[in-house]
């Protein structure tokens, strides 16, 4: 099974092992989503099916919830968690400063809340999402449907008045209806090409009447871990300042893939 996975799979796969090695005993963990973050509960379930690894996750979405539950993961709320050692989640792009652009699963409300509530932030990616400058991939804002319209003329108006080149907004849609977040929203997709100060623009979005929040994640990630399908595997620390590379043996175990589609 794991010898069909595409370069990049492999490269979200070796990013999500290695994450793992983050983690310890009695640790409260934000669990992030998309398909980077499922290989990352995959892989946290392994260690807690192999060395009785006792953790809590948190889950940022119904899917991951669903993910681990399926998985064998312990899961709890945050209410009932208050504040986690650590989450660790994917990203659609990510920059020098380790600054994000989260959402492109449509969960970028309950990430940010999950991440903000961690003492630590972990990004796993493959290297394609490692950008110089944020805003290629386009910004997801999650916004509440009553007036949607109105705060979308606002969301572009704000975008004339910051300057912003590149401004076409749309309705993330799911076949020919909204999509709808897990927190009954809508989502945004703001098409920048390029974001000069994403810190502004970060506050600014937030400051607009039905606007709920952006998937700009700045100063909240401390970590990235990048995999490359050779099997090499980058650690970039914003904190120290140190980055280390090493690679991750790609041991295609029956109990991770196995279940896989
Ligand atoms: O922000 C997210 C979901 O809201 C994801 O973490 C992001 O879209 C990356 O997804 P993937 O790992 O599938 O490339």
């Amino acid at each position: 099974m794991a010898a069909d996975l595409s370069p990049i799979d492999k490269a979200k796969f070796l990013a999500a092992k290695r994450a793992i090695d983050f983690v310890e005993g009695g640790m409260k963990l934000g669990l992030g989503t998309g398909s980077t973050a499922a290989w990352m509960v995959r892989c946290l379930a392994e260690r807690i099916r192999e060395e009785g690894l006792r953790v809590v996750g948190v889950p940022t979405s119904s899917r991951t919830a669903q993910l681990a539950t399926q998985l064998g993961v312990p899961i709890t709320t945050l209410d009932e968690a208050k504040w986690l050692d650590l989450t660790i989640d994917g990203a659609d792009e990510f920059d020098g400063n380790l600054n994000l652009i989260k959402g492109g699963g449509a969960a970028l409300l309950q990430e940010k809340i999950v991440a903000t509530a961690s003492d630590q932030m972990i990004v796993i990616a493959d290297a394609a999402k490692d950008v110089t400058q944020l805003g290629a991939f386009p910004l997801p804002v999650e916004v509440i449907p009553f007036g949607w319209q109105t705060t979308k003329a606002l969301v572009e108006e704000t975008l004339v008045s910051l300057d912003v080149l590149n401004r076409d907004v749309t309705l993330r849609m799911n076949g020919a209806a909204p999509l709808v977040t897990d927190e009954s929203n809508y989502i945004l997709d703001l098409h920048l090409k390029r974001i000069g100060n994403p810190r502004q623009l970060a506050l600014v979005l937030n400051q607009i009447p039905g606007v709920v929040e952006n998937g700009l994640f700045i100063d909240i990630c401390d970590i990235v871990v990048i995999g490359h399908a050779d099997g090499r595997v980058t650690v970039r620390d914003i904190n120290s300042g140190e980055t280390e590379e090493d690679r991750v043996e790609f041991v295609p175990t029956s109990n991770i893939f196995a279940d896989l589609d």
